[in-house]
């Protein structure tokens, strides 16, 4: 199902007063497959905040939810309030970033490039942001550089978290924490383990609140048991589970990777089915010329026809490239050519150095167990080389945000 257009949707922000006595609502920024995005103005102190107003009922509390949980992140946009409707549309107020990393890629496109140690240090903020959130279970699934919001200071945040796939997967938590801590299979680190028990206690009240909402309009599955408990017994239970954990075998396998780098590449083809978002995942790329030989990145028109793209320069998918991949889900179902030859890393990245091949080998890695993740990426040799990451405060952020048209990826500088 695919949105509206932006101009088709009622302008409900406007006339909800709980908003407007506390905001005056400045103009509108941005806006994308399920919300639009103000700019407006804190009466109480002046402070300038955005406004997201989100038509999705799923897609927002997804957000609020994922937000809530990586408040204390550094490089994820913060989340200052939200307000509900009708319990569908939600208006999330939000720390004002006034650009993204697509305008900066923009501006360099026009100015004469990006120094190497700019990109480094937008990389190590953006490795810092998604660390944090592997570290609590939220994985992204929509990163891309209008996704990355630079402050004035060089500050980057991750934000728009409506696509986030998390943890506390929001039928699962309400349902019992013992078939939450089943449906994640946690195993691995204790490290792990504990993070997600701690989640689990800052998530309690929200899913309190959500099963208070549905269990006003008849939605709640009559076995949920979390309405009875009440705190302290749910923390209590908490800390049962997490010493059953500690004591069991480490080696089951893990629906999410602690840490795992691989954000662009976490669903599979059963995910795009059932998820209202499909539509949005490659509308943007489809009109990108596929030679282009000027440098500019060539994306894949979809994500198969992406995933077709790395296999010709990796070569197939076989037990020998991924012990293990003959058992996945949607294996054998979708074929590609057969690549007898693949062009190996090195001839896609010609004039790069060892070390910048080497980081993009450590990322493009089939074996999600042999991937690197993103807290260890922050270690590569390629930061420590010369020339170093540049200091944040020397990032060149364009003043105002651009126009960028993000329908034509391929114009990006490589
Ligand atoms: N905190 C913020 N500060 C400033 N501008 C923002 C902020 N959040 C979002 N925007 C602007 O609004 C635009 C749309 O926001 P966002 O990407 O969160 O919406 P979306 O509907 O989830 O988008 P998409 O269709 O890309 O998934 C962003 O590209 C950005 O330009």
């Amino acid at each position: 199902m695919d949105p509206p257009p932006p101009s088709s949707r009622s302008w409900s922000i406007y006339g909800r007063s709980e908003i407007t006595q506390r905001y005056e609502i400045l103009e509108r920024i941005g806006y994308g497959a399920y919300a639009d995005v103000y700019r407006a103005r804190r009466r109480s102190d002046g402070v300038v905040v955005a406004l997201k107003e989100v038509h999705d009922h799923d897609s927002s509390f997804r957000e609020i939810d994922a937000l809530q949980i990586l408040q204390d992140a550094p490089h994820v946009v913060d989340l200052l309030e939200y307000f509900w409707q009708d319990d569908k549309d939600a208006v999330l107020v939000l720390e004002f970033v006034p650009t993204d990393l697509a305008s900066v890629i923009c501006d360099a496109k026009r100015g004469g490039g990006i120094a190497v140690g700019e990109v480094k240090r937008c990389m190590l903020q953006i490795l810092r942001g998604v660390g944090a959130c592997h570290r609590n279970a939220v994985v992204h699934r929509d990163l891309k550089p209008s996704n990355l919001l630079i402050s004035a200071e060089g500050v980057l945040k991750l934000a728009d978290f409506g696509q986030v796939s998390s943890g506390i997967p929001s039928q699962v938590v309400v349902t019992s924490c013992q078939g939450y801590f089943r449906k994640l299979d946690l195993s691995q680190r204790t490290v792990v383990r504990i993070n997600k028990v701690q989640r689990m206690r800052h998530g309690y009240h929200n899913s309190l609140q959500r099963c208070r909402r549905e269990t006003s309009h008849g939605q709640m599955d009559p076995k949920t048991r979390l309405l009875s408990i009440n705190e302290d017994e749910y923390l209590r239970e908490l800390d049962g589970l997490k010493a059953n954990y500690a004591m069991e075998d480490t080696d089951k396998e893990m629906s999410l990777q602690d840490c795992d780098a691989s954000c662009l590449a976490t669903c599979s083809t059963g995910d795009v089915e059932d998820d209202p978002f499909k539509g949005s995942y490659t509308y943007e790329f489809l009109e990108v010329e596929e030679d282009d030989e000027s440098g500019a990145l060539t994306p894949g028109i979809s994500d198969i026809d992406q995933l077709g793209k790395i296999i010709s320069v990796l070569g197939g998918l076989t037990e020998e490239t991924w012990t293990g991949c003959s058992k996945l889900p949607d294996y054998n179902k979708i074929f590609f050519s057969k690549v007898d030859n693949p062009i190996g890393l090195e001839a896609c990245l010609q004039n790069r150095s060892a070390a910048e091949v080497n980081l993009v080998r450590r990322l493009l890695c089939y074996d999600p167990a042999s991937r690197v993740s993103a807290v260890d990426l922050l270690q590569d040799r390629y930061f420590a080389e010369e020339p170093l990451p540049a200091p944040v405060d020397e990032l060149r952020v364009p003043s105002i945000k651009d126009g960028h048209d993000e329908s034509s990826p391929g114009e990006w500088a490589d």
